[in-house]
C-alpha cells in the first residue's frame, strides 16, 4: 500500500502544533503494517536546510505565480517530497504568519499549490512512485480531493482542527484553479467565500478526525464552526481515529532531555530541576504544568480566574506557551504571584522537562479534537486535569468515586467547561494530592495505559484498504 501524506508541517522539521507531531509519527507507525508512506511538505527554509541532498524530480513552470521544483529526500526516517517553490515558501519567520502577525495574504495560493502538486503526484507519480491513496491533513491540503474530483484516486481528509477553514475571497476562484460552477452551497462556497476545508469535506472519499468523541461533536452546531451540516451529510464516511504519541520522543525511560525514570518516584529529581529552571520556591501542593498554544480554544483564560483554587492550597503553576497577545499579557501579570511561573515562547526541550517534572498537567480546552499533551502526561505519570470534550474525554478516566474504588482512574475531568467547574477540578486535584496512595495509583494507571500508535495505525491501514478497494 502506497500512501501520499500531504501536510503543511511535519515534526521534527517544522512544527507549530499537534498536526506536525501526527504527520511526523504516522509514516513510522505505518511501516510495520507494510504501508509505504511518503510525505509531501512545503519547501520552507528549515525543510530545505534539513534536506540538503534533495534530488529534483519534477519541474513546474508556473505554480500559482512562479516556477517550482519537486524534490525527493530522505531525512531521518521520513521519505519526503518537498515542494520547493521560493515565491511561496522561501520566507523567514512563522510558516503561516507574516511579520505583522497576520496570515500571509497569499496563504490560499500557497497551500492550493501544495494541494495541486499532491494531485499531480497522485495522477502522474513522482520519483518512480505512484500512491494508491492520498491522505490529506487539514485545510492546507484539503483542495487535493477537489483537484482529483474527476479521477478515481481515493482521498482521505483528516480534520485536526475544524476552526481553521482556509478562507479566500471569491475573486480568487480563478487563481486557485477552481471551477466557478462548484462555488455554491453544495460545493466549496462558505458564506460568500471560498473554503478550502469545505472543498475537502465535500469531495474527499473518506473523512477522519482525531478522536471518536470529536467525530460526534463535529456534527453538532456548538462544535462544527458552521460546517456541522456538511459533517452530518457525510456522517457515513466520517470516523474518529485517536492520535497516539511517538514513543521514541516521548518516553520517560529513555528521554535524553530529562532525568529518566520508570516509576513515579523517579519524577522527584525532575520536579526539583523544573522548579529551579522556572524559579519556583519549594511548596507542599502539586506542581501543575501547561504547554499550549495560547488561544481561545485552549480555555486558559478560565485558568487565570480559577488559579486561587490551586495556589491557596499550596499548589503551583508552570506555564509554557505563546499565542494571543491578551493571554500572553494576562499570564505575565499572573506570574507576579510567587507560585506561578510563566515562559512565553516555544521551547521543545523545556516542554519535556515540564512534562517530566510536573505533578499534573492542565488541559481545560473548550474543544479539543484529540490533544497530545494529556497523552504525554499519562505516559510520564503527570496526572491530567482535562475538560470533558473531544479526545480529552476519550483518553482520560475520571477519578470518580466508582473509578477510584475500582482502581482504574487516570486523571480528573470536569464539565461543564466553565471557570467554576475548573476551580472545582483544581480543588479535587488538591484533595487527591493529599492522599498519596491514591495519587500514586493514578500515576501508575496512567503510565501503563497504552498511548502509542499501534491501534490507530492499524485503523488507518484498514481505512486505506477500504478506500483503495
Ligand atoms: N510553547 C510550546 N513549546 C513547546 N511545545 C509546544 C508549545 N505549545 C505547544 N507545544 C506542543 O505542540 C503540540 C500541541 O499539540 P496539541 O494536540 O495539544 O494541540 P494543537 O491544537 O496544536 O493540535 C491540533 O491537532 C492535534 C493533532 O491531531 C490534536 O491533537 C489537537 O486536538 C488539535 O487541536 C504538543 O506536542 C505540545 O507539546
Amino acid at each position: 500500500m502506497k500512501v501520499l501524506s500531504v501536510t503543511s508541517e511535519c515534526a521534527p522539521l517544522v512544527k507549530t502544533g499537534g498536526l506536525a507531531d501526527v504527520a511526523g509519527a504516522l509514516p513510522g507507525a505505518l511501516g510495520p503494517l507494510v504501508v509505504d508512506m511518503r510525505t509531501l511538505l512545503p519547501g520552507y527554509p528549515a525543510v530545505l536546510k534539513a534536506a540538503k541532498n534533495a534530488e529534483a524530480v519534477t519541474e513546474y513552470r508556473d505554480l500559482m505565480g512562479g516556477p517550482a521544483t519537486l524534490r525527493a529526500a530522505k531525512v531521518r526516517d521520513l521519505d519526503l517530497l518537498i515542494l520547493d517553490a521560493p515565491h511561496l515558501f522561501d520566507r523567514e519567520g512563522s510558516i503561516y504568519l507574516g511579520p505583522d502577525g497576520k496570515d500571509w495574504p497569499d496563504n490560499p495560493e500557497r497551500f492550493a499549490a501544495l494541494s495541486w502538486v499532491a494531485a499531480e503526484i497522485a495522477r502522474d507519480g513522482a520519483a518512480d512512485w505512484t500512491p494508491d491513496v492520498v491522505h490529506c491533513h487539514d485545510w492546507q491540503a484539503a483542495l487535493a480531493p477537489y483537484y482529483l474530483r474527476n479521477s478515481d484516486i481515493p482521498t482521505i481528509l483528516t480534520i485536526h482542527n475544524i476552526a481553521f477553514h482556509g478562507l479566500a475571497p471569491a475573486d480568487r476562484i480563478g487563481p486557485l484553479r477552481l471551477a466557478p460552477e462548484d462555488f455554491d452551497r453544495e460545493g466549496y462556497e462558505f458564506w460568500g467565500q471560498v473554503s478550502a476545508l469545505k472543498a475537502g469535506l465535500v469531495w474527499a472519499t473518506k473523512l477522519t478526525t482525531v478522536s471518536p468523541t470529536y467525530a460526534q461533536e463535529l456534527m453538532r452546531e456548538e462544535f462544527g464552526m458552521g460546517l456541522d451540516g456538511v459533517m452530518r451529510a457525510r456522517r457515513a464516511d466520517l470516523s474518529g481515529i485517536l492520535n497516539g504519541i511517538d514513543e521514541q520522543t516521548w518516553n520517560p525511560a529513555t528521554d535524553p532531555l530529562v532525568t529518566t525514570y520508570k516509576a513515579p518516584r523517579g519524577k522527584a529529581k525532575n520536579k526539583a530541576e523544573l522548579r529551579r529552571i522556572m524559579g519556583l520556591p519549594e511548596s507542599d501542593g502539586p506542581l501543575c504544568v501547561v504547554i499550549s498554544r495560547l488561544t481561545e480554544q485552549k480555555g486558559l483564560d478560565m485558568l487565570i480566574d480559577a488559579l486561587p483554587a490551586l495556589t491557596e492550597r499550596g499548589g503551583q503553576l508552570a506555564l509554557l506557551g505563546s499565542g494571543s497577545a491578551y493571554l500572553e499579557y494576562a499570564f505575565h501579570a499572573a506570574a507576579g504571584q510567587p507560585n506561578v511561573a510563566v515562559r512565553i515562547g516555544y521551547d521543545e526541550a523545556l516542554s519535556h522537562k515540564m512534562i517530566a517534572g510536573g505533578d499534573a498537567i492542565l488541559v481545560p480546552s473548550r474543544f479539543e479534537p484529540c490533544g497530545l499533551t494529556q497523552l504525554y502526561g499519562l505516559r510520564y505519570g503527570t496526572v491530567p486535569v482535562v475538560a470533558l470534550t473531544g479526545g480529552l474525554a476519550d483518553t482520560v478516566i475520571n477519578a470518580s468515586p466508582a473509578a477510584l474504588a475500582k482502581g482504574v482512574a487516570t486523571g480528573i475531568q470536569f464539565y461543564p467547561v466553565t471557570t467554576d467547574a475548573l476551580s472545582g477540578a483544581l480543588s479535587r486535584l488538591c484533595d487527591l494530592w493529599e492522599l498519596p496512595e491514591i495519587w500514586t495509583r493514578l500515576q501508575k494507571n496512567g503510565m501503563s495505559q497504552p498511548v502509542d500508535w499501534k491501534l490507530s495505525a492499524e485503523a488507518y491501514a484498514s481505512l486505506y484498504e477500504v478506500v483503495k478497494a
